[in-house]
């Protein structure tokens, strides 16, 4: 009988990703999904062949260094030094700008991409933006993206008066109108999938005008991770119906997903679109996640468990090859 793959976790208390109906397709196809006590030492714990991980505290971070160095052969998926760079919202979207892509879609279509104009501030004064030439309205992203319900808080900043109700440092990152749906593009190992999300509606000049200063800045959270069926409409643009939104090219989102894993080493992430409204074939890169709610995306669990097989395949070819060295 086929030796069974050991594939230990470790996530925080509020993610959803392990569901029965992954546990029970995995088994089905020889991988064991065991859940780590992270309240136990890890090197107490095991053996596993692979460790997959979403967290990020030093004693944590330790305890997987330990665990590799006891355990040269374990899969780490992935290694926390690799996903650092999604914890802070500047250095995430540097990956995107330094892409090199070709945007010919098919020989008559060509599309661009891009991240929106951004900037840190760290004070709130009367010339926090100065220099900058950031156009208003923006939104105030907390710079530490980790996973808390704080790096989550974001503020539709309509005009210079926002400004003064925000925590910093805070990216200021220009609001881009894009037809009230966001593109998510779920990317696992080789696989890459688009879905549709209600995002914020489009703000046009009057409304910008008409905004006093009560008004100026507009706080909210997370309102696009939820699939349509868990949606309630705050904040978003419940006129729009997305179903009728046209993806983006799949070759475009290929290759970008293609470029963001190779530059970053990261198997397990998505990021967000959304299509520039005022040029209709710029998509602009707006947020990049590290292990998101796969359980949301069709098909997850055939998806995940390919995924799993994969790394037991992996796994297997790292072993015969120390076995053919040691032979030699
Ligand atoms: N530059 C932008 N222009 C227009 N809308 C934006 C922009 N940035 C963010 N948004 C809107 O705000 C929402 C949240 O932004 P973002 O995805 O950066 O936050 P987040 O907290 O990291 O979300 P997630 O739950 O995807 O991790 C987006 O889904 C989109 O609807
Ligand atoms: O709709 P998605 O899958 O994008 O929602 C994700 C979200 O993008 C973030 O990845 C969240 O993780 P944190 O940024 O660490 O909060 C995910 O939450 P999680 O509890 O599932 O990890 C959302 O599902
Ligand atoms: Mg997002
Ligand atoms: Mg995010």
């Amino acid at each position: 009988m086929a030796k069974r793959f050991k594939l230990g976790y470790a996530f925080t208390q509020k993610k959803n990703f392990i569901q029965d109906s992954l546990l029970n397709e995995s088994k089905q196809r020889g991988i064991d999904l065991i859940k780590i006590d992270t309240e136990t030492p890890l090197i107490e714990q095991g053996p596993f062949d692979c460790i997959l991980q979403k967290l990020s505290t030093e004693s944590w971070i330790k305890q997987l260094e330990e665990y590799s160095l006891q355990n040269p052969n374990v899969l780490i998926i992935d290694s926390p030094s690799k996903i650092e760079i999604l914890h802070d919202r500047i250095s995430m979207l540097q990956v995107v700008e330094d892409l090199k892509i070709d945007g010919q879609v098919n020989e008559t279509e060509t599309a661009t991409f891009g991240i929106p104009k951004q900037i840190v501030i760290n004070d709130v004064g009367p010339l926090a933006v100065e220099g900058s030439k950031l156009k208003f309205p923006v939104i105030a992203k907390p710079l530490v993206a980790d996973g808390s319900a704080l790096s989550h808080k974001m503020s539709l900043v309509y005009n210079h008066n926002g400004l003064n109700k925000l925590d910093t440092p805070v990216v200021l990152q220009e609001f881009v109108n894009h037809g009230g749906v966001i593109f998510k593009v779920y990317v696992v190992g080789d696989y890459v999938k688009c879905v549709k999300r209600k995002s914020l509606p489009d703000i046009s000049e009057e409304e910008l005008d008409g905004k006093d200063l009560e008004e100026s800045c507009v706080t909210f959270s997370q309102i696009s991770n939820k699939t349509s069926q868990e949606r309630s409409g705050v904040m978003c643009n419940e006129a729009t119906h997305i179903e009728d939104a046209v993806m983006p090219p799949d070759s475009l989102v290929t290759d970008i997903a293609r470029g963001l894993r190779q530059a970053m080493g990261l198997h397990l992430f998505n990021f967000d679109v959304i299509r520039d409204s005022k040029i209709g074939n710029h998509y602009v890169v707006i947020d990049i996640n590290y292990f998101p709610g796969y359980e949301k995306m069709p098909c997850y669990e055939s998806v995940l468990t390919d995924f799993f097989c994969d790394l037991r395949q992996r796994k297997q070819n790292l072993l015969s090859e120390d076995m053919k060295k040691e032979e030699e």
